[in-house]
């Protein structure tokens, strides 16, 4: 990962292989997506809702990864929602099954390639905020990058114009118009669980000790999880404008004799018990975002 090959640090992603991948979708659908959206953990039954699918499994797509985790069903998914051409990731790539963090956003990458204007990312989280219950969603107004402050950066590498500049202001992360609507959405739909916060990411696999719940609260984050950074900051470079999602599956631990303990069944669990709300709710998005040109 830290070597070199062929020239190029390991972690690089070749403007050609993107190229390829987006040629091999482009001639195998006939959806031009405008907007990508990344399914979290348990969410992905988002992706059956498009009309006129037409789906890829990852394992079939050059240069893209598979995924390894239970409720990411890896596959690509293009199709139609609220009127728009989308296409959407059933499934994402994680740090923590063993990817170079440059490599988990590939997929980013093909996607804006493919045309969108937009990226909606979804996951899962522990709630941090003693205000946040279990089957909140939380828009996400800016993220802590924990693995970033330590060198884990997907933009580390060498850089290439054509995907954007190596120096990515990420004041503006998450898009205040798109915040907007999606509590003025929220609103209209009566959905009164619908909180705005920080999301910090660490790469896991292991959930938080209490130790570190606590400082993440300290560092007024409201939510924590092991995704959706990395996907987020190679948007921003490519110019693309970014809506978080994020939905409170457990309560973090923040008593040292608690006898609860984080796991992935309830996260996918509340994932079911959410789906259909937040299929509601993305889809609505969908439709009154506006793009320009
Ligand atoms: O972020 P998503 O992919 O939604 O998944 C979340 O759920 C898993 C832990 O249960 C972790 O992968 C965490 O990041
Ligand atoms: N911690 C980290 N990631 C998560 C959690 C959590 O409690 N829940 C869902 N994803």
């Amino acid at each position: 990962m830290n070597g070199y090959k062929n020239g190029y640090p390991c972690q690089t992603i070749k403007y050609e292989d993107v190229q390829n991948t987006v040629k091999y979708l482009r001639n195998r659908t006939t959806i031009r997506p405008v907007l990508a959206i990344i399914c979290g953990s348990g969410l992905g039954g988002l992706a059956n809702t498009l009309e006129d699918q037409e789906a890829f499994a990852y394992k079939d797509i050059p240069n893209f990864l598979v995924s390894t985790v239970p409720g990411h069903a890896g596959r690509l998914v293009f199709g139609r929602l609220g009127g728009k051409e989308v296409v959407c990731m059933q499934g994402r790539f994680h740090c923590y099954e063993g990817y170079p963090v440059a490599r988990i956003t590939l997929s980013v990458r093909v996607m804006i390639e493919l045309g969108a204007k937009m990226l909606i990312v979804t996951n899962a989280s522990g709630g941090l905020n003693s205000d946040y219950k279990v089957g909140d969603l939380m828009v996400m107004k800016d993220h802590i990058n924990l693995p970033g402050l330590t060198g884990i950066n997907p933009l580390i590498g060498s850089t290439d114009d054509r995907f954007g500049p190596r120096f990515v202001p990420l004041s503006d992360a998450y898009n205040k118009k798109y915040r907007d609507l999606a509590k003025e959405i929220a609103q209209e739909l009566g959905m009164d669980y619908l909180k705005e916060g920080i999301y910090v990411f660490q790469s896991g696999p292991c959930f938080e000790t209490v130790t570190e719940c606590c400082l993440f609260r300290m560092l007024g984050a409201d939510v924590t999880g092991m995704s959706s950074v990395p996907e987020v900051i190679v948007a921003r470079q490519m110019g693309v404008d970014v809506l978080g999602i994020s939905l409170v599956t457990n309560k973090c631990i923040r008593t040292y004799d608690a006898v609860e303990v984080a796991n992935h069944e309830e996260v996918l669990e509340t994932g079911r018990m959410r789906a259909k709300d937040m299929e509601r709710f993305v889809a609505k998005i969908a439709e009154r975002v506006e793009f320009k040109g």
